[in-house]
């Protein structure tokens, strides 16, 4: 069986997704996740974009150990140098290097000539040998490049020290077909092909992104790039879970070995979910709410009969469990501990009192304490920020009537520990909430995006909210979860808040260093 390198890249690719804006207390989080799971490599950013993605790719680097980091780079010297001292530290510094080579790219965004992206190409791919023992060369648009040109780059780039090649349909624009040929083709064509892995990077602008994956694999491809929920720029990536469930559930037909653990999907799944706020679609494959869910009567009787009727993947095998854990409020702190390490969190001690709290306060107001719930308070707590100046909702009370304009009055706790009190009206209650908290939040803040889910199920499950806003011009995300939705409202409002202040106070920070 021929083993195939699972490449992750939703921290860079993933986090290129509209509106998603991770911080860095959630990438580490998704990092140590996407380690259990089992990838070979994660790209944990693009380190010369900003600041906040250095220190998060630096990071991850120093700290994972059990796969290989990654980060992008242009054609740059400076990109190449800034992503070294990012990733000087892991276990196996590797860089990703890539430049465009379809006529479309180079013309009209690079203005080079073929010729001078060969030159270029084989210079920052030299230049990066000299400090990194991996270098990934990726021709980005290969699928609308010209085959001949792309066997002569490709040479050129594997004599001056790249060890992977990467062929990325990066408009989601070709077929398997085509796809499968063009790996075939470079195989069959670059002579010094056999010195290096060939890598595939598929996107889903015409919901190919998988069957392309799978037909790369097919035709020589011994690395898949893809990301969790298959989020990324546009209409996103390949789902990674998709091509490991392929691959095993079929492996009748493909021949083909990754690391991936498989009964870590659900748990990546819901994590990279609920951190980018990248909502799973009930209908999803593999991850979707309704993925194992038979509704029908016909469907139902098959499956009562021999769940293979109706069934293909079993959900166990992507750790979907059917014994569910109850917590109650008669639970104590040993359990609540051994809960947590089950769910695969580390939380330091401060951390673990703070959510045994949470956890405590919803057993109060639930009869039952789910995993769902759970999960939310877990990721919650592992990814805020600790003493950190912050505002914080004390208290609200909000009057709503058929007859009346609903009116919110909040008690808020300012950065500078005073606390401030005001009330205003809205169309509805969560307006007269954002325009309470924008009187009494310092800036400009425009509501973008506002989305409410329930998390879990029954009349009782935990409303979360996911927000998008900007604050002074700049973008945030933030979400947040409450038994009631209009606090959950409220919270998101504040977690996005709160985060641009955290950006500032790095700025601060950052300058102060320099
Ligand atoms: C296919 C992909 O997904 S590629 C990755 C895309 N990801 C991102 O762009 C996210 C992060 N990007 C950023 O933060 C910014 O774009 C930055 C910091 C990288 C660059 O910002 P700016 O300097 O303001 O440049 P801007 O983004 O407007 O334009 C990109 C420039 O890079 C050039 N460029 C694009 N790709 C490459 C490449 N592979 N190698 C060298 N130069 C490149 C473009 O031609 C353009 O150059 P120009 O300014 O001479 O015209
Ligand atoms: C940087 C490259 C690999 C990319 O993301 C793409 O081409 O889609």
């Amino acid at each position: 069986m021929a083993h195939v390198n699972v490449f992750d890249t939703t921290l860079r690719d993933g986090e290129q997704s509209a509106g998603v804006n991770l911080n860095r207390l959630e990438k580490i989080e998704i990092a140590k996740q996407l380690e259990r799971l089992g990838v070979d490599v994660m790209e944990a950013g693009f380190p010369a974009s900003s600041q906040d993605d250095f220190e998060a790719v630096k990071e991850i680097a120093n700290t994972v150990r059990g796969c290989s980091v990654t980060g992008l780079a242009r054609a740059h010297r400076k990109d190449i140098d800034r992503a070294w001292e990012a990733l000087k530290g892991g276990a196996e510094p590797r860089i990703h290097i890539f430049l465009a080579t379809s006529p479309i790219h180079m013309t009209h965004k690079l203005k080079k000539t073929p010729d001078e992206v060969v030159e270029t190409a084989v210079e920052m791919v030299s230049y990066a040998k000299e400090k990194f023992p991996i270098v990934q060369w990726s021709a980005e648009d290969a699928c609308r490049s010209d085959l001949d040109f792309l066997v002569h780059i490709i040479e050129k780039v594997i004599d001056a020290g790249a060890s992977v090649i990467n062929l990325p349909d990066t408009v989601g624009y070709t077929t398997p077909d085509e796809y499968g040929k063009m790996f075939r083709y470079v195989t069959e064509n670059v002579p010094n092909i056999d010195k290096v892995i060939l890598s595939a990077h598929c996107h889903n602008d015409l919901g190919m992104a998988v069957s392309n994956s799978l037909a790369a694999i097919e035709n020589g491809a011994r690395q898949i790039e893809g990301t969790i929920n298959g989020i990324g720029e546009r209409a996103g990536n390949a789902a990674i879970e998709e091509i490991g469930v392929a691959l095993e559930i079929r492996k009748d037909r493909y021949d083909y070995q990754t690391n991936l653990v498989l009964k870590e999907i659900k748990r990546t799944s819901d994590l990279v979910s609920r951190l980018t706020g990248m909502m799973v679609p009930g209908n999803k494959a593999v991850v979707g709410r309704n993925a194992f869910a038979h509704e029908s009567g016909i469907h139902q009787d098959g499956v009562l009969k021999e769940s293979t009727t109706y069934e293909i993947i079993t959900p166990s095998m992507v750790g979907i469990d059917s014994n569910r854990m109850v917590l109650g409020k008669h639970s104590g702190r040993h359990a609540f501990k051994e809960k947590v390490k089950e769910f695969g969190f580390e939380l330091n001690e401060s951390k673990l009192k703070e959510a045994f709290e949470s956890f405590k306060n919803l057993t109060g107001k639930k009869k039952e304490v789910t995993d769902d719930d759970l999960f939310a308070i877990l990721t919650d707590t592992q990814t805020e920020h600790d003493n950190l100046p912050k505002y914080k909702l004390q208290a609200f009370q909000v009057q709503y009537g058929s007859i009346n304009r609903p009116t919110a009055t909040i008690l808020l706790t300012q950065p500078n520990g005073e606390e401030a009190e005001k009330a205003n009206t809205g169309e509805g209650s969560v307006e007269a909430i954002y325009n309470t908290l924008d009187d009494l939040i310092e800036g400009d803040v425009h509501l973008i995006d506002y989305q409410l889910s329930s998390i879990g199920r029954g009349r009782d499950a935990l409303a979360e909210v996911h927000v998008q806003l900007t604050v002074n011009g700049e973008k945030a995300s933030g979400r947040g979860s409450a038994q009631d939705v209009l606090e959950a409202s409220a919270h998101a409002f504040l977690n996005a808040v709160n985060r641009t202040l955290y950006r500032e106070q790095q700025k601060v920070y950052q300058k102060a260093q320099v």
